[in-house]
């Protein structure tokens, strides 16, 4: 390898599996409501954009009425804050991101979910200590897709200019586009929680399993 590349990362459908307990937060506030439930792949699908699109996206499945989005939002981020017992890693995920570190590449998340829910689970899978930049869903005004929040990352790692040599890993429309944005090259993950094929997104590279990310970071550093 040669010189180092600040690599950022999403977090939601890339690192953790966390719709299932996205999913738990909806169900519980909607039961509050005398609401039925959506089902798991539903709300999956709602995911990516943060809290507000999130909310939007469910109020207008469910025939919600307006008015009351506050309070279903604050009811949900109170459950939501540390909610962490039904996420999990994608397989892979501690070993690839260890090797990146070890090979002395600076680490940093981007991600449309909030600061607080977000420091709660990288603590909780011990992941804080290997990213020391954190940008979240209400760090700016702006929220992914906008570039915003992925150049204030960049920006916090040390990286400047106008086309940054560093990399974006992420999973969504929202990540590609961003990436797009900013520009840095996008290498997709295909597990996570897009709806659109990845041959319609802008992207670097594709991969299936974190097992391979190390040598396409590798390769892509070396264009
Ligand atoms: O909170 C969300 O909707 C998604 O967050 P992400 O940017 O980590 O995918």
């Amino acid at each position: 390898m040669d010189r180092p590349c600040p690599i950022i990362f999403d977090l939601d459908g890339t690192l953790i599996d966390s719709a299932p307990d996205i999913h738990a937060c909806v169900s519980a506030v909607l039961r509050q409501y005398q609401i039925a439930p959506l089902p798991l792949a539903r709300v999956r699908s709602f995911i990516g954009g943060g809290v507000e699109l999130l909310w939007t996206r469910i109020i207008a499945a469910c025939g919600i009425e307006p008015v009351h989005r506050p309070a279903l939002i604050a009811a949900f981020m109170a459950r939501y804050h540390d909610a962490t017992a039904l996420t999990r890693l994608f397989p892979g995920v501690i070993e690839a991101v260890g090797r990146l570190a070890d090979a002395g590449h600076p680490l940093g998340i981007c991600t449309n979910k909030p600061m607080g829910p977000t420091r709660s689970v990288l603590q909780h899978f011990a992941l804080d200590r290997l990213f020391p930049v954190v940008v979240g869903g209400d760090s700016l005004p702006q929220r992914k897709p906008d570039p915003a929040p992925l150049r204030l990352a960049l920006q916090m790692l040390g990286v400047e200019g106008n086309a940054p040599r560093a990399l974006y890993v992420g999973d969504s429309e929202f990540d590609a586009n961003c990436a797009a944005a900013v520009p840095v090259p996008f290498l997709i993950y295909s597990g996570g929680y897009r709806m659109t094929p990845i041959a319609d997104l802008p992207h670097h590279a594709a991969f299936d399993r974190f097992d391979d990310l190390p040598g396409l970071v590798d390769q892509a550093m070396a264009l």
